[in-house]
C-alpha cells in the first residue's frame, strides 16, 4: 500500500517560508484531515506533493517516488485542488473523457466516476452551467477517475449542500476502508471530526500536531458532566465532600470536570439528591483546535515581512 512521505519539506516565496521543515507520513487505510488557518501552507504542501511547485528543500514522495517520476500518475494519485479547473465549454463527460484519454485510463471509468459523484444525469451539460457544488463533484470525479490508491482533496466540501456533505463524508470513509491513502484539507471542524481518523495541523508552515483525532481531542479538552437538581445546596455539599472540580453556571446548571456521568449519577442517587438532568458532554474537535491555536505562537504571531 502507498503512503505519502514528507521529509524536511520547505518552500520559500521571496524569502518568506510558506512551508517550513515539514516531516510527516500519510498512511493508507485511514482519512487524514489537514487543518490550519488561512495561509498556514496546506495548499502549498499539496502542490509540492503533486510536483506542481518545486521545494526549496526537502522531499515529498508517494510510495517512495516523487510525483513527477510516477508512471501513469492519475492512476496512482487523484487530486482535487481547484474545482474551477474544468473548462466551461466542455460537458462533464467530455472533460472526463479527455482526461481519461490522455492518461491511458479506460473510458468505462468515466461513467463509473460520474455515477460515484452523482453527476450521471447532468453529465452532458456544459460545465459553465454548473453550480459550485456540481463543479466540486466534477473535481472529485476527476480525482477518482484513475481509481487511485492515493487521494488528495483540498476543501472538498466547499459549496456542497447538506446532502452533498453527508455524501462526501461517506465517500471519504469508504475510500479509506478500501485501503486507500486519503488526505483532506478542511476549515470545517465538525466535518473533519466526522470523517477523519487522523490529523495533521499546520500553523505558519510548521507542523503543530500529527495525531489521532480522538487522542487530540481528549488530550486538550476534558469531557464534563452537566447536572441540574432541585437541591443545589445538597449537590454542592456532596460534590465538595467527594473532591469534585465543579462550578455553578448562571442558569443554575452545574458543570463537573474530570468526572464520569455514571459515577455522579450513582453518588447522587445514594445521597438522595434529586436529578433533573445529568449529561456527559464530550469535547469537540473545534474546542481542542481552539485550545491549540490559543497556545501556539504560530497562530498569534504577526506575519513576517518579505
Ligand atoms: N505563488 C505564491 N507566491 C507567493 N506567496 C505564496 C504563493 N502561494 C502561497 N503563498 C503564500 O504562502 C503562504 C501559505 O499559503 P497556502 O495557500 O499554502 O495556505 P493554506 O493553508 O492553503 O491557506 P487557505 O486555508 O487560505 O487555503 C501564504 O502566506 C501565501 O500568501
Amino acid at each position: 500500500m502507498t503512503s505519502i512521505d514528507v521529509r524536511d519539506l520547505t518552500k520559500e516565496y521571496g524569502g518568506r517560508r510558506a512551508v517550513d521543515g515539514l516531516t510527516f507520513d500519510v498512511r493508507p487505510g485511514r482519512v487524514t484531515g489537514f487543518l490550519g488557518p488561512n495561509g498556514a501552507g496546506k495548499s502549498t504542501t499539496f502542490r509540492l506533493v503533486l510536483g506542481l511547485d518545486r521545494a526549496t528543500a526537502g522531499t515529498a514522495t508517494i510510495g517512495g517516488t516523487a510525483y513527477p517520476r510516477l508512471r501513469d500518475p492519475l492512476r496512482r494519485v487523484g487530486a482535487l485542488l481547484d474545482a474551477r479547473a474544468a473548462h466551461g465549454s466542455r460537458t462533464a463527460r467530455g472533460h472526463l473523457l479527455a482526461l481519461a484519454a490522455s492518461n491511458r485510463i479506460p473510458a468505462r471509468r468515466v461513467d463509473a466516476a460520474l455515477e460515484e459523484t452523482g453527476l450521471t444525469a447532468v453529465a452532458r451539460r456544459r460545465v459553465r452551467t454548473y453550480s459550485l457544488g456540481m463543479r466540486q463533484r466534477l473535481g472529485i470525479a476527476a480525482a477518482l477517475l484513475g481509481d487511485p490508491e492515493v487521494v488528495l482533496l483540498d476543501e472538498p466540501a466547499n459549496g456542497l449542500d447538506p446532502e452533498g456533505i453527508v455524501w462526501i463524508r461517506a465517500l471519504l470513509r469508504r475510500l479509506a476502508a478500501e485501503g486507500r491513502t486519503v488526505l483532506v484539507s478542511s476549515h470545517l471542524m465538525g466535518e473533519t471530526a466526522a470523517f477523519a481518523d487522523h490529523l495533521l495541523i499546520l500553523g505558519r508552515g510548521r507542523l503543530l500536531a500529527d495525531t489521532p483525532v480522538r487522542e487530540f481531542i481528549h488530550a486538550r479538552v476534558q469531557p464534563h458532566v452537566r447536572i441540574r437538581t432541585t437541591e443545589p445546596a445538597a449537590l454542592a455539599d456532596l460534590l465538595a465532600r467527594h473532591g469534585h472540580d465543579a462550578s455553578r453556571d448562571e442558569d443554575g446548571t452545574w458543570t463537573v470536570r474530570h468526572a464520569r456521568g455514571d459515577d455522579l449519577g450513582r453518588l447522587m442517587s445514594e445521597a438522595g439528591v434529586p436529578v433533573l438532568e445529568l449529561a456527559t458532554r464530550e469535547a469537540t474537535l473545534e474546542e481542542a483546535y481552539l485550545d491549540l491555536t490559543a497556545a501556539e505562537t504560530e497562530f498569534t504571531a504577526q506575519p513576517q515581512e518579505v
